[in-house]
């Protein structure tokens, strides 16, 4: 089905000075409310928030150019082909437009410097350093959005998060525009696999998001916005109440497209679990619990058209479907 731009996906203000942000004020309540309807609703909202300076957000696409822009034999330096998803990923006959860095603990500088430095010896700091700011900040921001779901649902005064252990996969993404005139796929539709993904793109749209009924809309965030998915794990923590949503990327136009996300992720080990409140006589326990690690092995070992092609949707299901 092609994309429909009459339907919005909510958009969701979150300004750092106000009293709004003040937990258990009602400016914060009404705040959870809009938040959860979103996650239930639709997977996914943009939400415009002032905690990233805008010269940092320029700055971190910068330095992402730059890496992207090393060449192919020094960013393979940094593939990793011991673990799925992590570090660099060239285009590929299925991902012919796409390349990406992936780094695991995304805020914290050292991590960022002993990654860079493997395809790159020197002149990594203003990398390490705007991506090291950019991802706390987001980090922050994802505290927020898990406290306000905590809240929304009234499990905040006994839950401080909503997995014990999670970590933050920073992932840097290129997209080549397609041959003149063409418009290609530059990401396969698929459900993130992990908690909560905070997505920012450098003002060249793609993105495409699926509503519930099947029809995809294309997203234009702000310049200071981003975008919020659900991901399998956390719809899977709140028995299936909130959706993971189904997004893609669509390229046309003659521009390179830039983005980012911070995915928070339970880290390997960490049990992903609905709550005991989310569950009763109208709400029968959907999936079981499952360890995050054990999910992610399943997904790479599944076969091609579950996993891409025809039934992303059903991975989380046939991996921990109960019913
Ligand atoms: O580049 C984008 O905007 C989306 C990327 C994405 O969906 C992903 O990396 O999971
Ligand atoms: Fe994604």
């Amino acid at each position: 089905m092609g994309s429909d731009s009459q339907i919005q996906v909510p958009v969701i203000k979150l300004i750092s000075m106000g009293s709004d942000l003040d937990r258990g004020s009602e400016g914060w309540h009404n705040l959870c409310m809009r938040v959860r309807e979103a996650c239930e609703n639709y997977g996914c909202f943009e939400v415009i928030c002032d905690k990233i300076p805008i010269e940092l957000r320029t700055e971190t696409f910068s330095a992402a150019r730059q890496l992207f822009d090393l060449p192919v034999d020094a960013k393979q330096k940094g593939a990793n082909p011991m673990k799925p998803y992590r570090g660099y990923i060239g285009p590929n006959s299925s991902n012919p437009l796409n390349e990406a860095f992936a780094i695991e603990d995304g805020s914290n500088y050292d991590s960022l410097k002993s990654f860079t430095e493997v395809i790159r010896p020197v002149g990594n700091d203003q990398f390490c350093q705007a991506f090291s700011s950019t991802v706390k900040l987001l980090d922050e921001l994802e505290h927020i959005l898990e406290l306000m779901i905590l809240d929304a649902y009234g499990l905040g005064e006994k839950n401080k998060s909503i997995v014990e252990c999670k970590i933050t996969l920073l992932r840097l993404m290129k997209y080549k525009a397609p041959p003149s005139g063409e418009s290609m796929e530059g990401f396969v539709a698929h459900t993130d696999k992990g908690l909560f993904t905070i997505l920012c793109e450098d003002q060249i749209s793609g993105l495409e998001v699926e509503t519930k009924d099947g029809q995809w809309i294309k997203l234009s965030p702000s310049p200071s916005s981003f975008v919020c998915f659900v991901g399998d794990s956390l719809m899977a923590w709140s028995n299936c109440r909130m959706h993971a949503v189904k997004h893609r990327v669509t390229m046309g136009g003659d521009k390179d497209r830039y983005s980012f996300g911070a995915f928070a992720l339970p880290v390997d080990g960490t049990i992903v679990k609905a709550p005991k409140e989310f569950i009763d006589e109208e709400h029968p326990q959907v999936l079981r619990e499952f360890d995050f690690a054990d999910y992610l092995n399943f997904f790479m070992n599944s076969n091609f058209e579950v996993k891409w092609a025809k039934l992303p949707e059903l991975t989380i299901f046939a991996f921990a479907g109960i019913l």
